[in-house]
């Protein structure tokens, strides 16, 4: 009979790391009833499952071996024995390490002290455990540490100075990152060496050599290792290690950024980190700095605390020490530093006068910024989720992450309800039904993309054409109508409400004649009543945000704004101005909040369909809203509009509105629009505030250029 090609195929992976016949045998047949005989399982990460289950059954047989030698030793040699023992048993350590050299080497742990040390590839590469690999002696193997992947040591000009490096090809594992270090150290040439004879201690054992080259050197008893080594110039590299043997196959090494994202989620989550300046580079070179300091000191008795030791603060001073340093920046009394001062009982000044205040926390770049480690109850849930939302204030209700920096004062964003979609309040009467959809507003031959030209089918007509290009962007002219029609007065058509909503609401009594509403140009999109796909080029502003942006602190005054990370084309979409549906009563009534950002959804509300408080409807962000809630205004030349879109139906009052933009923008633009409003109006429920958008069209820089433009003149008569 012929061999079984599964069999042949695990054996010749098993010789390949130095495992002889005898020893797969029994250990497959086992892993064979274990498995069902699934040789998926048996055969994945290049028989992964087979070499472990071979190298515990040799452990197994060893322990059990010496366990017999032992038995067979005391019995021979009666009460001397007994005496050995007890010799034996005081130096357990060192016999223990000495029994683990007596084990047959793992082929795996041999591959990886081979050069390039990489378990995983190695594992997986057959090639490197064929006999044409350099072998190392027994002796190496007994006495010479594993070289770690070497990386080079930071210089003045090395970006990657203050980076945590992860050594290449050690598997990953959640091992906790728990150090007890008790390594004797010694300066030599400016860098750290380990006196002779001392042995660097780890919660996991590991040992530290001195080695040529300012290389770090180690070896890898069985779980992860956290090491320091120094440069000739005096800076700590901080080394970690994995765990051989996990990881499985999807083991890949994450960036630099991705680590130091899931590093600050995982402290501002766990230990409740309040600064947002917090970064984890930073903190690894304090620890850094102060191995260097601690190592760099002589040696003092134990009862006796060295000089100039960095002063350990409680966490309440911290607390004090940082709610101070942030209260130098906090305006609003809602703002969560203002909260921590509070929370910490401290007077600002006297604060201002405590030894540990950091002057310069905005921009201490390089400086170990305090942390503050707040108690659960001293920060609403409200608070914290905001402060946990650095990495994707969105809470993953986009379809992209949107995250938040403050580069200019440790202010945090405020707290709101993230939502992706407009959503009721209370009494608006928004009815999305299919019910409600007219005959005229079924489509029934859209088919696929209804933007592809042999789909040509009853929305396009219904709109003359449809409103987006085949890349996702606005039809130019389309969008240039909007535009002009936005900035050129003459140009709007205005419509009046026999009477109107934002009059009735106001309740006075004299019901004032309306204003006027502009009328708007509008895009209808294809939904669920229409045959097309998800994907269909028709579906813009209903899949949501799909370019890459970010939340920033303005740093003239503006409080926060939104910019893009990336290029935008003229005409792309960004995002739908999304909050709470109100009827306009219930605006009214909200009005003494004085909201920041509630828009009217009044582009039809001259129109019979339109009447009533209750029919006439708004948004409000403020609790409620999405992104959109941080685009600040901008006069005239705003790079967004916001465009009405029918989604659901052609239900005159209520739509959508999109913000596009209305040129090409750069990475790193801020996105602005303009709110439309009358800055002079008072009625208007938003909070007033001095437009510092420094457009030319804006009333403050015409103002201001009138000013100087007066005093150049008068000056030039004198
Ligand atoms: C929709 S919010 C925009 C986000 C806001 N900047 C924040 O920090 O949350 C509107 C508020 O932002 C501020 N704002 C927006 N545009 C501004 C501008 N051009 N100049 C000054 N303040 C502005 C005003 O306080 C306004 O009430």
């Amino acid at each position: 009979m012929a061999p079984n090609p599964h069999i042949k195929k695990a054996y010749k992976a098993m010789k390949d790391l130095g495992i002889n016949d005898a020893q797969i045998k029994p250990v497959l047949k086992n892993l064979l009833n274990l498995y069902d005989k699934n040789w998926d399982l048996i055969a994945d990460d290049n028989y992964r499952a087979l070499a472990d289950a071979i190298f515990d059954s040799q452990e197994t047989q060893a322990s059990e071996e010496k366990k017999g030698k032992e038995k067979k030793a005391d019995e021979a040699e009666g009460s001397a024995a007994e005496v050995e023992r007890g010799k034996r048993k005081a130096n357990e350590s060192v016999d223990d390490d000495e029994d683990a050299l007596d084990e047959p080497e793992r082929p795996l742990k041999r591959l990886r002290r081979r050069g390039e040390a990489g378990s995983a590839s190695a594992f997986n590469n057959p090639n490197l455990g064929s006999p044409s690999s350099k072998e190392t002696t027994a002796h190496d193997q007994e006495t010479t540490p594993v070289l770690l992947p070497v990386h080079p040591l930071p210089t003045e000009n090395d970006p990657d100075a203050d980076a945590l490096i992860m050594p290449k090809g050690e598997p990953f594992t959640d091992i906790p990152f728990t150090s007890t270090h008790q390594a004797e150290m010694e300066e030599t040439n400016g860098h750290l060496e380990q006196r002779d004879g001392a042995v660097a201690t780890h919660t996991i054992p590991t040992t530290i050599e001195r080695s040529s080259e300012h290389k770090l050197a180690a070896t890898i008893e069985g779980s992860s290792t956290l090491a320091l080594v120094s440069s000739p110039a005096g800076k700590v590299k901080i080394n970690l290690s994995f765990a051989p043997a996990t990881g499985g196959s999807n083991l890949h090494a994450p960036s630099m950024d991705q680590l130091r994202r899931a590093m600050e989620d995982v402290c501002l989550r766990q230990y409740k980190i309040l600064d947002p300046n917090f970064s984890v580079s930073r903190f690894l070179n304090d620890i850094a700095s102060s191995y260097l300091e601690l190592a760099t000191k002589e040696e003092k008795p134990a009862n006796q605390l060295p000089e100039n030791l960095p002063s350990v603060t409680t966490n309440a001073d911290v607390l004090k020490k940082s709610a101070a340093a942030m209260a130098s920046t906090a305006e609003g009394s809602n703002d969560l530093a203002t909260k921590a001062r509070n929370s910490a009982n401290q007077s600002p000044e006297n604060m201002q006068t405590h030894d540990h205040v950091r002057e310069d926390e905005n921009n201490g770049v390089g400086e170990s910024v305090g942390l503050v480690v707040v108690p659960e109850c001293q920060i609403s849930a409200d608070e914290f989720r905001v402060i946990s939302s650095v990495s994707d204030i969105t809470f993953g209700k986009e379809t992209v992450e949107i995250p938040w920096v403050n580069e200019v004062n440790s202010k945090v964003p405020p707290p709101f309800r993230y939502i992706a979609q407009s959503l009721v309040h209370l009494d608006a009467e928004v009815k999305f039904s299919l019910g409600n959809i007219k005959a005229d507003e079924h489509c029934s031959s859209c088919c696929g993309d209804c933007l592809s030209p042999s789909m040509a089918c009853s929305c396009a007509t219904a709109l003359s054409g449809f409103r987006y290009t085949k890349d996702g962007l606005l039809q130019q002219d389309f969008l240039e109508d909007c535009i002009s029609e936005a900035h050129d007065p003459q140009k709007r058509v205005l419509q009046y409400c026999q009477e109107c909503p934002s009059e009735i609401a106001k309740n006075e009594e004299t019901l004032e004649a309306c204003k006027g509403h502009r009328k708007r140009k509008v895009i209808r999109e294809c939904w669920s009543n229409c045959g097309c796909t998800q994907k269909c080029g028709n579906r813009v502003v209903q899949n949501g945000i799909h370019i890459k942006l970010q939340v920033f602190f303005t740093s003239n005054g503006r409080g926060w704004g939104l910019r893009t990370l990336e290029k935008l084309p003229k005409g792309a979409f960004v995002c739908e101005l999304a909050g709470e549906i109100l009827t306009i009563s219930e605006l009214v009534q909200r009005s003494s909040e004085k909201l920041t950002s509630p828009v009217m959804l009044d582009a039809h509300w001259g129109s019979e369909e339109v009447s009533g408080v209750n029919k006439a409807l708004c948004l409000d962000g403020t609790h409620y809203g999405n992104i959109s809630r941080f685009i600040n205004h901008r006069c005239g030349d705003a790079n967004l509009i916001e465009i009405p879109v029918h989604v659901e139906n052609m239900d005159l009052h209520y739509y959508h509105l999109g913000l596009f933009a209305t040129r090409d923008i750069e990475a790193m633009e801020e996105l602005t629009w303009d709110y439309g409003v009358e800055f002079n109006d008072h009625v208007y429920p938003t909070r007033p505030f001095h437009c510092r958008c420094g457009s030319e069209f804006c009333p403050n820089v015409k103002r201001i250029k009138k000013k100087k433009s007066k005093k150049r003149h008068e000056s030039s008569q004198c």
